[in-house]
Parts: C-alpha cells; structure tokens; sequence
C-alpha cells in the first residue's frame, strides 16, 4: 500500500509538451479513474509514470520514492505495474507461460494460484494460446500478469476497450477486489459506468492538466459539470 503523490509534471514526445504541469494524488490503498476527451494526455501521463516517456520536469513520488527519471525496470521493481492499452499479449504464449514469465522478485501474496482464485476463467485456459482466448480473457490475462508483479501501485490504460458490458463488469468486480487487497490503483477510463465502479475519486484532464479532482460521489452529484468537461452526462 503506497500513496501516488505527482506535482507539476510535464512530459512529451520529441519538441512538443503534452504534459503542462500535472498535480495528481491517490491516497494509499485508494483507487482514482482518470477521465478526459481524446487526446488530452491521459495514456502519456499512464507511460510517464512507468518511464516509458521521459520527465521534462516535475516529481513522482510512489510513498518515500522519487521515481521521476528512473527508468521502467527501476519502476517496476519500485513497485509500479502497467496494464496497457489493447492488451498487448504475447499471442503464441499459452496463459500458462504468461503467468510463469510475469512472477517477480517483489514478494507478496499475489502467487499464481491467488491470480488463478481471482480470475477462475483463467484456470480453464492455462495450456491456450492467448491468441486464441477472448478479449476479456486476455484483458482478464493481463490483469494476472500485472499482480504477479506485486505491485503496490497498478496503472490500467482504457480496459474496457473493446469489451462488451457484461465482461467490462466483470473488470469492475475484479479491480474492486484489488482495492481491497491494498493495491493503490490508477484507472484511466472512457466508460463512466467502470470509473465509477473502480474509483473512489474521479480526476479530469484537459490540455496536459488535471483541472478536476473530487470523490466519486460529488463528481455524479454535479452532472452539468461532467458534461462541461466531458461533454456527456455523468
Ligand atoms: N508516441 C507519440 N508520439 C508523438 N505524439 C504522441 C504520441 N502518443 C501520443 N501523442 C500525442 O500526444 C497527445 C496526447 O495523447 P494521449 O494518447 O496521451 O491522449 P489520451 O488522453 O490518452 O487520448 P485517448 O483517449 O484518445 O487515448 C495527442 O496529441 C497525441 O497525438
């Protein structure tokens, strides 16, 4: 369990910021959906805090750690684990090699067989190339691979791309369990109905910044303002 604390973060890709300055807070073992219309920033601040992208300035501060700078292997084993946009599989695999490759020198309860409790479906498919499973087996896949890791911190980039409703609530029931096992999670999220299920805080991003933060349930009680910011109901 480990508090996200980022202050004034500016980041991009060649000559151009896409960050402008992000101040950004999850409490330990808290749980905050990021939301925003396209192209706002939210995937590059997702890959600035894995060091996927490089910091132009500004901190990352994962409980008494500076991660700022550090490269992704450094993030990682400080505890931090991606579950990225579109799944990113590796399709001849079989889950069962998924699941052996992901386990991390960071000790925890997150073994295989508590992976396996977690996402039964998973257990059925174990000698399946992940090629041939379902998109919400591989969402479900790339979940296990993250917790096997151990992470104090999980950042998911849109899981519920591409998934139909009833599989994207299934996301939902098993992100909740996550929290509850301390997991300190940052959820970036299209689907109101799935940031809603996650966080307990609602964040918006306009223009490379955070221009809203506030709980959950104040952020539905204001729908007029989802709708300035996002331009839907909330
Ligand atoms: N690899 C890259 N190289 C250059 N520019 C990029 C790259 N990735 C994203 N961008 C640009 O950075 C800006 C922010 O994109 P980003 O993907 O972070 O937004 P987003 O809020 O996640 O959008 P979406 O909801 O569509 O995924 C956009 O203008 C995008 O074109």
């Amino acid at each position: 369990m480990t508090a996200l604390h980022v202050r004034g973060l500016v980041s991009g890709y060649a000559r151009s910021a896409v960050l402008n300055g992000v101040d950004l807070d999850v409490d330990e073992g808290g749980a905050l959906a990021l939301l925003g219309r396209n192209g706002v920033g939210k995937s590059t601040l997702i890959s600035t805090l894995m060091g996927l992208v490089p910091v132009t300035s500004g901190s990352i501060r994962l409980g008494e750690r500076e991660l700022a700078g550090s490269r992704t292997d450094v993030i990682a084993r400080a505890g931090v684990a991606l579950v990225p946009q579109g799944r990113r599989v590796w399709p001849p695999l079989t889950v069962r090699e998924h699941l052996h490759l992901a386990g991390s020198r960071r000790r925890g309860s997150w073994t295989v067989d508590a992976v396996l409790d977690l996402l039964p479906q998973l257990g059925e498919r174990l000698s399946h190339p992940a090629a041939h499973l379902s998109g919400g087996e591989q969402q479900m896949l790339v979940i296990g691979r993250a917790l096997l890791t151990n992470p104090s911190l999980l950042l998911l980039d849109e899981p519920s791309d591409g998934l139909a409703p009833a599989i994207v609530e299934q996301v939902g029931a098993v992100l909740r369990t996550v929290r509850q096992e301390g997991v300190t999670v940052l959820l970036v999220e299209q689907n109101l109905r799935l940031a809603f299920t996650v966080g307990e805080r609602i964040a918006v991003m306009e223009k490379g910044r955070i221009v809203h933060q506030v709980p959950t349930r104040q952020f539905r009680s204001e729908p007029d303002t989802a709708r300035r910011l996002l331009g839907v109901a909330g």
